[in-house]
């Protein structure tokens, strides 16, 4: 650990150079999630105490319960981000259709447009397991000074020019990416500020963690049963150990840290898995591959996959490169 630590603040600065685009323009952008996941953090840090627990009783374009903290979160980074002269529009997993921020002349000169999973792994709100957000950003592709279009949103993973996620876990942790290597900043309760606790992180390219729902085993494909089997198999430096929080944020940033490799495969019950592909599996495979992992759909690179909805689905193989070369060798 770091004796003085750099914030977050400070880090911004002194990378933005190396940002391609107009550096002010990043760090407005940092800054709007870095505010929202504080005002988020203070809710789920109280959850239980205050009626912020349960669901709201709607559902939303993925037929999901919204939880309250979904609800709220989506709020907050909308909120956030939309404050900014940078964001254009927002694309987020508890909304159908993307956002268009005041399309009045001022807002069009705006060149970003954010996707976000406000809060990953909702289902464990409740029991007090940790959870994260998501987010991924783009320049747009659509000329400035017109409104956001639908493509500015359909645009491939490996045109990101930010992601990221924060934990809400046993410390709050945001984690990101602008093309330049991961950094993790720890929040400081105390004084409300993130401090630089991880810097340069990588994916291990060993692991000996898989993370997968295994009670829907019995309908994976054949490959990811035979991998399964492989990583249980008592031979060289197997078993591995199974862990699966729930939580995609959680379990990612664990198996990041340790090494390890998380499956959501595809199956006869979820038939294209179920992560989103545009908030979920682009922003965690561009964290992944910056951090010397690797990300797969079972066919292709996640990255370089050209998206057709706002909403859609991808089988998501993401973690240890060599892990994930290995489960390519029996799928
Ligand atoms: O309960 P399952 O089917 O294993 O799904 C768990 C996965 O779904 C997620 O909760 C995603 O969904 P949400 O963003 O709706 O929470 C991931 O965080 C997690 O890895």
């Amino acid at each position: 650990m770091h004796t003085n630590p750099r914030t977050l603040g400070e880090f911004i600065i002194k990378n933005q150079a190396a940002f391609p685009y107009s550096s002010g323009e990043l760090s407005s952008l940092i800054n709007a999630i870095r505010l929202a996941a504080k005002v988020v953090n203070h809710e789920v840090n109280k959850a239980g105490l205050v009626d912020i627990l349960g669901a709201i009783g709607a559902t939303n374009i993925q037929g999901e319960k919204q939880q309250k903290l979904d609800v709220f979160a989506n709020e907050k980074f909308i909120q956030a981000l939309g404050n900014r002269e940078i964001v254009c529009g927002i694309v987020s997993e508890e909304e159908d259709g993307f956002i268009t921020l005041n399309s009045d002349d001022e807002k069009n000169q705006n060149k970003y447009v954010v996707l976000i999973d406000p809060l990953d792994g909702s289902s464990n709100i409740d029991v007090n397991i940790s959870v994260g957000t998501v987010f991924s950003i783009y320049r747009r592709i659509s000329p400035v000074g017109s409104p956001v279009q639908l493509e500015d949103f359909l645009q491939a993973g490996r045109d990101q020019v930010a992601a990221g996620y924060v934990i809400y876990g046993t410390s709050t942790m945001l984690v990101y990416s602008t093309g330049e290597g991961v950094n993790g900043f720890t929040l400081n309760p105390a004084i409300g500020s993130f401090y630089l606790s991880h810097p340069e992180m990588k994916f291990p390219e060993n692991g000996s963690i898989y993370s997968v729902n295994e009670g829907n085993y019995e309908y994976f494909p054949e490959g990811v049963k035979k991998y399964i089997k492989y990583c249980q198999k008592k031979e060289e430096d197997r078993p591995y150990s199974s862990r699966y929080v729930g939580s995609l944020v959680s379990d990612f940033h664990r198996n990041m840290i340790k090494g390890g490799i998380y499956m959501y495969p595809n199956s006869e019950i979820a038939n294209d898995g179920k992560l989103r592909l545009l908030y979920e599996c682009n922003p965690m495979a561009y964290i992944a591959e910056q951090a010397g992992g690797k990300a797969i759909d079972g066919r292709q690179r996640i990255l370089d996959i050209q998206p057709s909805e706002l909403h859609q689905r991808v089988p998501f193989f993401c973690g240890s490169k060599n892990m994930v070369e290995k489960l390519e060798e029996f799928i």
